[in-house]
């Protein structure tokens, strides 16, 4: 959809103008990681977890991004006060699965955000969003165990049902918003073999979410604009390391028209 292409191309060139805050509250696994993906977009990444500051930290913020991959009771406390505090200042909120449908303190705290808080865009593997429209689907643990297909309808209701965007990452990624399904072709099998790239995909939608107020076209640009910068990182990487690496540099380098000739961004 040349429309979702050129508005990802536009949020691109306003993100790297405004250098936006976004207050994440992750996992230990990707912090680094995901704070560099976020610089080299062009936001400006802030993690911070302590109930104690959360609701001051994402009122600064232009978007908050709650991600599941470590979490604790208290953590989940944290995330709770910091969506409640975002939704009251209208503030965009992604999130982040990690391993829903692993364990019940996973899977439930999801729908606790999901359900009764609501959030801007959930972004999940197949497994993960499965798991949060069924209840009844396991994983391995954070990778899926399913195609993102086997999913696509399942999330369209869910988003439906929500009033969320609902973001499935996988080969070809499926975002809908209930009534508009898009998929987004662009990404590189290296992506699934290291880790944290999903985390990273969420915080970048979080990041275009900061500059934009279509939440479906800020998860299709952001996943267009991560996936890119994954195929150009895969044409000089030798391995998973060194590709972790380019990915950061490929996406600092990543220019509006690049984007906007690169993004395949198809309706259905
Ligand atoms: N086989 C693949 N080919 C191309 N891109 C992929 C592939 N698998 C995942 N990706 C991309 O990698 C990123 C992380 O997605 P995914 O691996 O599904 O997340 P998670 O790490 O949460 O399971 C996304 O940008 C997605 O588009
Ligand atoms: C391995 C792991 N364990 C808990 S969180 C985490 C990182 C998962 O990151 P991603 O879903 O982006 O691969
Ligand atoms: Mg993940």
């Amino acid at each position: 959809m040349d429309n979702l292409a050129r508005e990802a191309a536009h949020s691109l060139t306003l993100l790297k103008n405004r250098g936006p805050l976004i207050h994440n509250i992750t996992n230990f696994v990707v912090m680094n990681f995901t704070a560099n993906v976020l610089l080299a977009a062009g936001a400006s990444p802030v993690m911070a977890h302590a109930e104690d500051e959360v609701e001051e930290m994402v009122s600064l913020a232009s978007a908050l991004v709650l991600n599941l991959g470590t979490l604790s009771s208290s953590w989940v406390r944290a995330m709770v006060k910091a969506a409640e505090k975002a939704r009251f200042l209208g503030i965009p909120i992604v999130l982040d699965p990690v391993g829903a449908g692993a364990t019940r303190l996973r899977t439930d705290s999801a729908k606790i955000i999901a359900e009764k808080i609501g959030v801007s865009v959930i972004r999940g593997n197949s497994s993960e969003i499965l798991s949060l429209a069924t209840g009844g689907y396991s994983t391995k643990g954070v990778d899926a165990l399913h195609d993102v297909d086997e999913a696509g309808e399942v999330a369209r209701k869910l988003a439906e049902d929500l009033g969320t965007t609902i973001a499935i990452t996988g080969e070809v990624d499926l975002v809908t918003d209930g009534k508009r399904v898009v998929r987004v072709a662009n990404g590189h099998p290296m992506m699934p073999v290291v880790t944290g790239t999903g985390c990273a995909a969420t915080a970048v939608i979080g990041a275009f979410a900061a500059v934009g107020d279509d939440p479906l076209a800020a998860a299709a640009g952001g996943l267009a604009c991560f996936g890119l910068a994954g195929e150009k990182a895969a044409a000089v990487a030798k391995g998973p390391a060194s590709f972790a690496v380019a990915l950061i540099d490929s996406l600092f380098g990543l220019t509006e028209d690049e984007l906007l000739q690169g993004a395949r961004i198809v309706e259905g």
